[in-house]
């Protein structure tokens, strides 16, 4: 059967409407639509919204397959709501040729959980050396939009400069890892007042800041635009407000994990807690959530980071940085900005679906819920309560911080184009 019917779900959280799906489209959005041929979704007192997209994930493929592959991400991503995901281009070789992105991307497409958008390298190996092809990446089939050296900061300031100038010529975007990274050499954690007791190496505010300064204002010299990855300190808020308001052409991600966690927890030295960016304070995180609602930060992206659990637990600083991400995001956000009041489920829409894929131009989602529109959904029951159980995890890895905590919300079916890829929480 190929119409389906989603029956009184408040899409965006406004009115109950129906919604009627046939093949890959929506066809028609209204009250009590005739269900005639079409399979019924009772959707009362859910959610609709726009499938998810993950302008930063890390799916691992080609080279850790231990820690996640494109198969297990992308079910990962459509447990957790998400149509399409950009894959970050720290994988073993590199995603800094056309070959390699063009294989992630065509992995993503055999797989059809959800549609792999892959992230290429700004410079060779990440070095930060030598710019890699990124006109060759951007005329392969991947066509890639986004580039970025996540894991590592493009920190040579003549090195950005070309990437941003480069990209111009085809409407791309840089998305930088602002570290500096002589001011993180042997850094463990945020610098403060838990790094001094703790006695761990810290990790200031202002390696992140100086960075994200320098490149909205090398953005503006050669007009172009940039995105700044996982902002983590109210500074960093402010300094791109400050950009926002003389019109540079920026954008800038927030993680869920920043939206909730602090410093604090590293106390219990539990390797889940690292990752890079750290978690920072109190201060931090409600300046974060603040800017996520006034805009000034566009969108959230996860940084789903896998890691195998012999890399996570072991001593802290030998540990590996980073959480996955993509099956609890939208719990994180609902608790964090939903339930708090700071945000509705349309501004929800905007920050997790709508906008990253204009940041990224992900052709096909971001889309409105209206007739005509590819049908990519998301249905959530913001009602539900249950603890986070990483065992069920669709991942390849469980090193989630949220263990056992109890979050609110649950995606419970998600469509790309038209096909199920979740339903009633089980994967299809
Ligand atoms: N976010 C993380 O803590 N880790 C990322 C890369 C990175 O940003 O360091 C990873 O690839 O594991």
């Amino acid at each position: 059967m190929s119409k389906i019917l989603i029956r009184g779900a408040k899409v965006l959280g406004g009115e109950p409407q129906d919604v009627l799906i046939d093949g890959d489209t929506i066809v028609e959005v209204g009250a009590g639509l005739p269900a005639e041929g079409a399979e019924v979704v009772e959707a009362e007192g859910k959610v609709l919204l726009p499938g998810l997209v993950d302008l930063h994930t890390h799916l691992r493929e080609p080279g850790r397959e231990d820690s996640e592959t494109v198969l297990t991400g992308t079910r990962a991503a459509a447990s957790g709501g998400y149509t399409a995901v950009f894959a970050m281009a720290n994988t073993f070789p590199v995603a800094d040729t056309a070959g390699v992105v063009e294989q992630v991307y065509r992995l993503g497409q055999q797989h059809g959980y959800c549609d792999v958008q892959p992230i290429g390298a700004v410079t060779v190996g990440l070095e930060g050396k030598k710019l890699a092809e990124l006109g060759a990446m951007h005329e392969s089939a991947a066509g890639v939009t986004v580039f970025s050296d996540d894991g590592k900061c493009v920190d040579d300031a003549v090195i950005m400069r070309r990437a941003l100038e480069y990209v111009k010529a085809f409407g791309g975007v840089v998305a930088q890892h602002a570290q500096e990274p002589r001011l993180t050499e042997g850094a463990q954690m945020n610098e403060g007042v838990v790094s001094a007791e703790l006695g761990l190496g810290g990790w200031p505010a202002v390696a992140e800041e100086s960075i994200i300064a320098r490149d909205v204002l090398l953005a503006e010299h050669v007009h172009s635009r940039v995105h700044i990855c996982h902002l983590s300190t109210a500074g960093s808020v402010e300094i791109v407000r400050w950009a926002k308001s003389r019109g540079i052409d920026v954008t800038a991600e927030v993680t869920p994990h920043h939206l909730l966690l602090t410093d604090e927890l590293v106390r219990s030295y539990d390797p889940v807690y690292k990752v890079n960016p750290p978690l920072r304070t109190e201060r931090d995180v409600m300046a974060l959530r603040e800017a996520l609602a006034d805009g000034t930060i566009d969108i959230v992206a996860t940084d789903h980071a896998p890691h195998p659990h012999e890399d996570k637990d072991c001593e802290w600083a030998a540990a590996a940085m980073g959480m996955v991400g993509l099956e609890t995001a939208l719990s994180v956000v609902q608790q964090t900005m939903v339930d708090s009041g700071l945000l509705d489920w349309a501004g929800v829409a905007d920050r997790m679906s709508f906008k990253p894929a204009r940041i990224g131009r992900a052709t096909g989602h971001g889309r409105p819920v209206s007739a005509g529109e590819p049908a990519n959904l998301t249905l959530v029951d913001p009602a539900y309560r249950g603890t986070v159980d990483p065992t069920g995890f669709a991942s390849r890895s469980r090193n989630t911080p949220y263990e056992g905590r109890e979050l609110p919300g649950r995606v419970t079916h998600t469509w790309l184009r038209g096909r199920a890829t979740l339903v009633d929480g089980k994967l299809a």
